[in-house]
């Protein structure tokens, strides 16, 4: 079994114990409750090149990360540095993250907030947007075509913007077939763990242009985002470095520094 299906059957426990305790018309009277949801895609589109701040505890490459006791004042550190949007992983057990965590972060900033999980059924669309969620994000390699095609549709008819997570060019097809306005390159492979920096250059050209094209993982500094955006990315997804390093905002600042440069226009719309 793959790392991603042993996620995947954690997921799918943890789901089965919260639909027993809350109940789908529940979520549903709490997320019509909810702030109508931000524009996911318009936060990411633009001249300059978009920062994603991830909050991460955890990873099951690395273990545990960063204690992180107060996920809402690292993101507020990570809006004020700049981000575009704040990822927050909801995933528990071998992320370490959580529903309260979501809905901590969005209490706190004013930008988008992507629920970073394992996505497999409606009902977790529905508590996205029921804790403040705006954006979600769908792995096309834990899904079949046929559930990428509803949750897709789904989400975009709750008013949530799907990233869809793709690493290779077989994967872009199924997620451009599937009506994706939003992909990410994930240069980590959830099968095997590696993280491979070319992924990016490689499986990119296949996107179509008025795609929007996040390049994720192994963002070690603005280096790694000057790299990614000559090979066209429009925004990069930042977790481990941010987490791992002694002031985040500051770091922050740096890549949205390093996204902003007027040399990094040629050739982006
Ligand atoms: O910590 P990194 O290498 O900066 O990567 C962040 C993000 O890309 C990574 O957490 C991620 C990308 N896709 C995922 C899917 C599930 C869990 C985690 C991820």
């Amino acid at each position: 079994m793959s790392v991603l299906d042993e996620i995947i059957d954690g997921v799918r426990a943890d789901l089965t114990e919260r639909q027993a305790r809350v109940t789908l018309d529940e979520l549903k009277e709490r997320a019509a409750k909810a702030r109508p949801a931000k524009d996911g895609v318009a936060a990411l589109k633009g001249d300059s090149v978009k920062v994603i701040c991830e909050v991460k505890r955890s990873s099951p490459s690395k273990g545990a990360l960063a204690a992180i006791a107060d996920p809402a004042g690292l993101a507020a550190d990570y809006e004020a540095g700049g981000a575009s949007v704040i990822s927050v992983l909801t995933e528990q057990r071998r992320f370490g993250g959580s529903l309260a965590d979501l809905e901590a972060v969005r209490a706190k900033v004013d930008i988008p907030v992507l629920r970073k999980d394992f996505i497999v059924t409606s009902y977790q669309l529905w508590e996205a947007r029921a804790y403040g969620a705006d954006v979600i994000l769908l792995i096309v390699s834990a899904l079949e075509q046929e559930a990428l095609v509803s949750l897709i549709e789904r989400a975009v008819s709750i008013g949530l913007t799907p990233l869809v997570e793709v690493h290779d060019e077989d994967e872009v097809v199924r997620a451009v077939d599937a009506g994706a306005r939003v992909i990410g390159v994930n240069a980590r492979d959830l099968k095997t763990l590696q993280v491979d920096r070319s992924t990016f250059a490689r499986v990119a050209p296949e996107i179509p242009d008025h795609i929007v094209k996040i390049a994720e993982s192994g963002v070690r500094g603005p280096h790694d985002l000057i790299a990614y955006a000559n090979d066209g990315a429009d925004a990069v997804l930042v977790g481990e470095s941010l987490v791992t390093g002694r002031d985040p905002k500051a770091a922050v600042a740096d890549l949205v520094a390093a996204g902003a440069h007027p040399a990094l226009r040629h050739g982006r719309d």
